[in-house]
């Protein structure tokens, strides 16, 4: 097997890029099997990131040196999302820093119902400041409440509400983690608890799918309560913690101030998602602690930037 032509000119613009603008690294999104030598010879010493849709396409790059493999999930995405996650990822694995410029080489244009595609589209990408909210310290800060994989997952439902909404309205909720004892002892049920009567591999927060359901409850009023090992367990709550000596910046209604509230008087992180803006907030033991804008909402979120380039012909 041998490179496409145009796999390689891309392949040789993203090197030079790399050295002229200078750029801190090549993320090679592919859904095809590729001669790894070539990209290897083409590349030079350019530090990459190969994230493949399906797994088994990377799985002999783990052990090479100077190369670094990024997990992205397997269920259907469009690029765009894929290359978000894969850039959220290698900065929270430390591969980039959060201020990186990235080259980006992917499939931007389908034209296959659904077979893997060439890579076709270049990008160079400017990790802002969306990306420099969201380093490992700053999970780290809440990793007594959860464990790290639970904790990305719960990051990566709560930007995706703030950023999709739902039906072309914009939603905000309440994401609570951890102690849920103590935090349903201080909330009560506004409605039925959808997730009652499924299994706990069906409220899995981990699983992809899991996540796009657990959106559809989050167009329902109140807090949505996780268990510390992933599990949804509750939605519809209202919070009930008291909110005396809770000191929210201006600014923050209701919705934030019953998540930094429910943090204060229990061991959970709550996160709070803003309807009217889409960020994110992190609260606990009553502060916030972390702040995240989510990607690809270019109409507000300018920090970051995105320039396409078309593979001379
Ligand atoms: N104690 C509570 N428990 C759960 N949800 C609550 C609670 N208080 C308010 N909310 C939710 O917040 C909504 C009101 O949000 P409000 O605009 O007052 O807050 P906000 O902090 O400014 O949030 P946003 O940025 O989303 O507007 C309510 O409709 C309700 O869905």
């Amino acid at each position: 097997m041998s490179l496409p032509s145009q796999s390689v000119a891309l392949l040789q613009a993203a090197r030079e890029l790399v050295q002229n603008l200078p750029a801190d690294a090549v993320l090679l999104l592919t859904e095809t099997s590729l001669p790894w030598e070539d990209v290897a010879r083409i590349l030079g010493d350019c530090k990459l990131l190969v994230a493949a849709v399906n797994p088994a396409l990377t799985r002999s790059l783990r052990d090479r040196e100077g190369w670094i493999v990024v997990d992205v999930d397997s269920e259907p995405r469009p690029t765009q999302e894929r290359m978000n996650a894969a850039l959220l990822r290698a900065v929270t694995e430390k591969h980039l820093q959060p201020g990186a410029h990235v080259v980006a080489l992917y499939n931007g244009i389908a034209t296959l119902e659904d077979g893997p595609e060439p890579i076709d589209t270049l990008s160079v990408i400017h990790l802002g400041e969306h990306l420099e909210r969201l380093t490992p310290q700053d999970l780290r800060v809440l990793a007594d409440a959860a464990p790290l994989d639970v904790l990305r997952a719960v990051v990566e439902l709560a930007t995706e509400i703030g950023r999709e909404g739902r039906e072309g309205q914009p939603i905000g909720t309440i994401l609570v983690v951890g102690d849920t004892r103590k935090v349903l002892s201080l909330s009560r049920f506004q409605n039925f608890n959808p997730f009652r009567g499924y299994s706990r591999a069906e409220r899995d927060v981990r699983k992809r799918d899991v996540r796009e359901q657990i959106k559809e409850i989050a167009k329902l009023d109140g807090a949505i309560l996780i268990s510390r090992d992933g599990i949804a367990e509750a939605a519809c709550l209202h919070l009930n913690a008291r909110t005396d000596g809770v000191n929210l910046r201006k600014g923050f209604g209701s919705r934030h101030l019953a998540a930094a509230a429910i943090s204060k008087h229990t061991n959970a992180v709550a996160f709070a998602v803003s309807q009217s803006s889409g960020s994110v907030r992190v609260f606990k033991k009553g502060e916030e602690v972390l702040h995240i804008e989510p990607l690809a909402r270019p109409h507000i979120w300018q920090p970051f930037r995105l320039e396409t380039h078309e593979p001379e012909r």
